[in-house]
Formats: structure tokens, sequence, C-alpha cells
């Protein structure tokens, strides 16, 4: 029997599966984070930890966990939380959970796309504020998707899921991305792989997949928008640090471009209150994944990943 730490509160499925292979599982049962201190004393011990992207995966916790840790299964497809490499030098293997939460957060960054270009949020504010209104020719008038250019940065799993949504929305798709998407998939979207600066000239909505690295550590700030279109939204569903949220806010307050939707913020759960401010963009509090058949896929691939290290197997998704 091995000892496995969950860090948070998931889905029971995920619970049951580490339950059933004979774990003593032990569980942070609170949608509220655990204080740090309190998480090291919770890891002692652990042959196996469960890891929400909201706890930092360091040394410090490696340590505190022990040498009998032999795997870190992070119940996201983003691991910017987790350092893997330290995970590697100690032989810990590290795994998430990539393909499940693809058409979940494909479905928010669709959203996001027609909640900011047809002013959706701010149509609900006016009427929740009790604000007098009639329908009006010139009337919180948006901008339509057709014929218009979808640019993804990153055309991996969740930037295809969105380009694919587009697509059925009428609009073109362009990418660019480390490397290039298979061939297939190109032909399937119709899409080809141009620069940075020319997807963001070209592009009427600029969407973000990419995951979170230093190489993409505020791709999006100023020279950046002050190369869009005035007309271009802006929808990021990746990580918040991808885009410079100061810089952003001046774009939006200046009419350097036309709009934003946010799923995700660069000192989250803070939202920069410059961001509170503008009317065009449009602020959601990450729930990409947020579905219950997405959350518990999730958990529950996580717990596999997290059993079969544990009995000496190649887990079905480690980070490579
Ligand atoms: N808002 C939310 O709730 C969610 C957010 N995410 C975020 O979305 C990201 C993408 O997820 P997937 O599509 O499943 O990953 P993926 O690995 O399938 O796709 C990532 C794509 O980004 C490209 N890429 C890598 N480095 C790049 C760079 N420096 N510049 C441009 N492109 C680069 C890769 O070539 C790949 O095509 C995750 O890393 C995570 O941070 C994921 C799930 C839910
Ligand atoms: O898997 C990821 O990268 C996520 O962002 C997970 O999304 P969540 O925070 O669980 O909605």
């Amino acid at each position: 029997m091995s000892r496995v730490v969950v860090t948070g509160r998931i889905p029971k499925p995920g619970l049951d599966i580490l339950r059933r292979a004979g774990h003593e599982v032990d569980v942070w049962d609170s949608e509220d984070q655990q204080p740090r201190e309190q998480l090291l004393e919770q890891v002692r011990g652990a042959d196996a930890l469960l890891t929400l992207l909201t706890e930092k995966v360091d040394a410090e916790l490696l340590d505190a966990a022990g040498d009998q840790l032999q795997v870190v299964a992070n119940v996201a497809v983003g691991y910017n939380n987790v350092d893997v490499e330290v995970c590697r030098e100690r032989g810990v293997v590290a795994t998430n959970t990539p393909g499940v939460l693809t058409e979940a957060t494909g479905d928010i960054a669709m959203g996001l796309i027609l909640m900011a270009t047809r002013r959706l949020g701010e149509g609900e504010r006016i009427i929740r504020s009790g604000t007098p209104w009639q329908w009006g020719m010139f009337y919180l008038l948006g901008s339509g998707l057709q014929r218009k250019t979808l640019g993804v940065v990153g055309l991996g799993g969740i930037g295809a899921a969105t380009a694919r949504r587009a697509r059925a929305f009428g609009m073109n798709v362009i990418y660019s991305s480390r490397s290039q998407a298979p061939r297939d998939l190109e032909l399937e979207l119709g899409a080809h792989r141009v620069d940075l600066d020319t997807l963001l000239a070209e592009s009427d909505v600029l969407s973000l997949h990419c995951p979170y690295s230093p190489a993409t550590h505020h791709l999006l700030g100023s020279e950046e928008f002050a190369a869009m279109k005035p007309s271009a939204y802006v929808v990021n569903t990746a990580r918040g640090p991808v885009i410079d949220e100061a810089a952003l806010v001046e774009a939006l307050q200046s009419g350097q471009i036309a709009g934003a939707g946010l799923d995700v913020f660069e000192d989250e759960p803070e939202v920069h209150p410059g961001l509170l401010e503008c009317e065009n963009a449009v602020l959601v509090p990450h729930l990409g994944s947020a579905t219950i058949e997405t959350r518990t896929a999730m958990a529950t691939l996580a717990a596999d990943n997290a059993v079969a290290v544990l009995a000496g197997e190649e887990p079905p998704s480690p980070i490579r």
C-alpha cells in the first residue's frame, strides 16, 4: 500500500481509482487552497502526489515529501506550476492531463470570441444594472465573424479545437507556433503557418493557446498590441502571464485594439484594476476546463497516471 496525497478536492471517480488500487488516500478536501506550511506537512511520506495547478511543485515540496516520492500527477494539462527539471533530477515521474480538456477549453475560447465581438458582457451589465435601453439600429453594434481571420498562437490540441469552431462561424485561420502543425490538420483547417509579426498584423481575433514558459512570458505587450489592427480582439485561455496585463489595459483604453476576452490573468486570482474599468474586456474566472465531465476525466486520468507509476508501469500521459 502506498500513500497518495491529493492536494485539493477532486471529483470522486479519481479518488475511487486510487482506493480501488489499494492505496491510502489523504485528500485536502476543500475548495480553498491549503496554506503552504500545512501542505508541506501533508505531503510528508507521500509516494504519489496529485496536485492542482494552484500548487507550486518545486524542490521545497519534493524535499518535504521525501525520497520515497515516485510520481507527481498534475490535475491539469498546463504544468508551468511544476518544476519538471527538479522532478527529473530526483527520478520523480511528472504527468499531466492532456486531451481530456481540449473540447471544453475550445468551447470557452469560442464563447469569449463571441462575447467580446458581440458585446454580450456589456449587454448583460446594462440589463442587470436597470439602465434603460431599447432596440436601436446602432445600439451596441459589434463586429461579425464571417470572412474574418482567426490568428492562433500555438496550434496544439486546444488551438485546433478553437480553430474548428471558428471555421464553423465562417472564419479563416492562420497560426504561429513553435513547430509546424501536421499537414492533415493544416488542410482540415485551411490554415497556414506565419510568423508572429504577420499573425499580429492580419488577425481580426488573436487567440492564445501556447503553454506558459520563459519563451512565452509577455508574448503580447505594448509593441505587439501596436502592431495589431485597431479593430482586432485578443482572447486568452492559455495562461495569464503570456500577456503583459498593464500593456493590455493601455491598448484597450487607447483604442489600439477593439476588445479582449480573458479566462486567465497574470496574477490570478487578482485582476488588474484597469481591466475592471474596460467595458471592452470580457472577464471570466479560469473556467476553461470547468465542466463536470471534463473535471472528472482530468481527475481519473491523473489517478490512472499515479496508479501506473506506483505499479511500476508506464503512465498514460507523462510530461516529456
Ligand atoms: N483556461 C483553461 O482552463 C485551460 C488552459 N490551458 C492552457 O492551454 C495550454 C495549451 O494546451 P494544449 O492545447 O492542450 O497543449 P498542446 O501541447 O496540445 O499545444 C500547445 C501548442 O503550443 C505550441 N507552442 C509551444 N511553445 C510555443 C511558443 N513558444 N510559441 C508559440 N507556440 C508554442 C506547441 O507547438 C503546441 O502546438 C496549456 O499549456 C495550458 O496552459 C489548458 C487547459 C485549460
Ligand atoms: O489544465 C490546465 O492547464 C488548466 O488550466 C486546467 O484548467 P482548470 O484550472 O482546471 O480550469
